[in-house]
């Protein structure tokens, strides 16, 4: 067998990142695959092992299709640390082997099957219309020239907290519990909470870089923040679970049908403290990155004013023009145009850049005999944007998703196999729902593309996303052609 080519130690990151700040990880991969090809041996900052880095995927296959049944993938240090300094179980995203099975297995069949997630899409209307309504004060209150369409808007913020009443909403950890993320004056509990995941998905990158004595003792200030927003998370989440546990033995009625009643219900086998890391892992993983994708999404249909007029005339076939009128499990399976828009736009921003698994065996990948044991990095961004795979790769083309012959492992957003992204499902009905209102409701006007994109454990716009509504008139048919 060949010899893998190999590049220097963890320094090479830092060389190759003058400013040091971790945030140009992503970048920093597309560097190392242009220089050294489609595999090639490194150390990765925090990782005193080499690592495999892969952006071919035919590789990605031989590694992806040899992962077993329960598939390991690197787990972020500092997360784990925390969690175990508090005695509180590593939770699904971090846990291995059998373990992760028995959670993981929890909250599967919950919110993974089709069918069980999009029973949870008449939830997700009426948060969806009331954001749709901020948006539009939003509008009014920045003057004319923001509701003409004609000025900038930062939305991240709304997005975001639509994206918290939403996870939180099906996942009712808080049928009882008034979260308020979408009052017009919002409660500072919920921008509490959104600090502090945004806090921490900020500061883990960096930490990814650090000397681990450094976070551990928590040497610097933006070291102690992480821990801090960590432990804020923890608590906030608590005190939704507790007030929504003791409601429910009060009246069990409030809990039936929803996430958390599931659990209880099918799975008494759950400690309360797995149930409380359970919750604070889907705000983890379902926040940022669904309200991150939408930002991406609406920006691109932005630029391609063809595609959204496709979109909305989708839209309005499928669930008609009024855009108070809510979207059913039905008429999921229906919009075909606009799985191939959030695909497409997950194409080009790919914001979890790249995603790992241990081998379990030894493993021939990509012509190598690969020991069992070793990390193989998978290159998503990079593949995504490889001509190999995607003609002309930086156009917005949804409709190249209706051929046959995309390579299926050479875009892999939500990764792949039993340890696939959960929320999966949820996260694409979430965005489902709120463009199928969006569309309905605004044009979004020209704007242009985000200039700005870190490695923020996801990729995201450290600016707000640069954005332009204007309100359709009454009749939604003005925009529809
Ligand atoms: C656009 C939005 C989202 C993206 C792009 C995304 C992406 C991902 C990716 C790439 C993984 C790793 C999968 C792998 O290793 O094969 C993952 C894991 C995970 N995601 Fe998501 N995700 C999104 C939304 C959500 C939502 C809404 C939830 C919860 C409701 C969620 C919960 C999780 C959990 C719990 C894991 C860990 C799964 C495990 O280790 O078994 N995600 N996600």
């Amino acid at each position: 067998m060949p010899v893998l080519p190999i590049i220097g130690s963890g320094f090479e990151f830092a060389r190759l990142e003058p400013n040091k700040t971790g945030q140009k990880f992503h970048l920093i991969l597309r560097k190392i695959a242009a220089k050294y090809g489609p595999i090639v041996r490194l150390r990765t900052p925090g990782s005193d092992k080499d690592t495999i880095f892969i952006t071919d995927a035919d590789a990605v296959a031989d590694a992806l299709r040899n992962e077993g049944p329960m598939p390991e993938r690197r787990a972020l240090p500092s997360w784990a640390y925390f969690r175990a300094q508090n005695k509180l179980p590593l939770g699904v995203p971090l846990e291995n082997g059998e373990e992760w099975k028995r959670l993981r297995s929890a909250i599967q069949t919950p919110i993974f099957p089709p069918k069980n997630a999009f029973a949870y899409c008449p939830t997700l209307g009426p948060p969806t219309v009331q954001v749709m309504g901020l948006i539009e004060n939003e509008l009014r209150c920045a003057g004319p020239q923001a509701l003409a369409g004609e000025e900038l808007v930062a939305m991240d913020n709304l997005v975001m907290r639509w994206s918290i009443e939403d996870t939180l909403t099906f996942s009712t950890l808080c049928a009882p519990f008034k979260l308020g993320a979408l009052d017009d004056e919002p409660n500072p509990f919920t921008m509490d909470m959104i600090k502090a995941v945004n806090t921490v998905f900020a500061s883990t990158g960096p930490i990814l870089n650090m000397p681990e004595f450094v976070w551990r003792n928590q040497l610097t200030s933006s070291t102690r923040e992480h821990f801090k927003a960590l432990q804020r998370l923890m608590d906030l989440t608590n005190k939704i679970m507790s007030t929504t546990l003791s409601e429910s033995t009060k009246d069990p009625a409030k809990l039936q049908g929803t996430f958390l009643g599931h659990v209880l219900q099918r799975d008494a086998t759950l400690t309360r403290d797995e149930m409380l890391t359970t919750a604070v892992d889907l705000l983890f993983a379902g926040i940022d990155t669904t309200s991150r994708t939408l930002l991406n999404i609406m920006n691109l249909l932005s630029r391609h004013p063809e595609a959204q007029t496709k979109l909305r005339n989708e839209i309005i076939a499928v669930v008609g023009a009024d855009p108070d009128v809510h979207l059913d499990a039905s008429h999921l399976a229906k919009l075909k145009y606009m799985k191939n828009v959030i695909k497409e736009s997950m194409r080009l921003y790919a914001i979890i850049s790249s995603n790992s698994r241990f081998l379990p065996r030894d493993t021939v990948v990509g012509g190598y005999m690969i020991p069992a044991g070793t990390e193989v990095l998978f290159g998503i961004e990079v593949m995504s944007h490889d001509p190999k795979y995607f003609a002309d790769p930086e156009s917005f083309n949804p409709d190249r998703w209706g051929a046959k012959d995309i390579h299926p492992f050479a875009s892999l957003p939500f990764g792949f196999g039993p340890r696939m992204c959960v929320g999966r499902r949820i996260a694409e009905m979430e965005m489902t729902v709120f463009l199928a209102h969006l569309l309905r409701k605004f044009e979004i006007m020209p704007s242009p593309p985000p200039t700005d994109l870190v490695f923020n454990l996801v990729i995201a716009n450290e600016k707000p996303m640069p954005l332009k509504f204007r309100p359709l008139g009454n009749s939604t048919a003005e925009a529809a052609v």
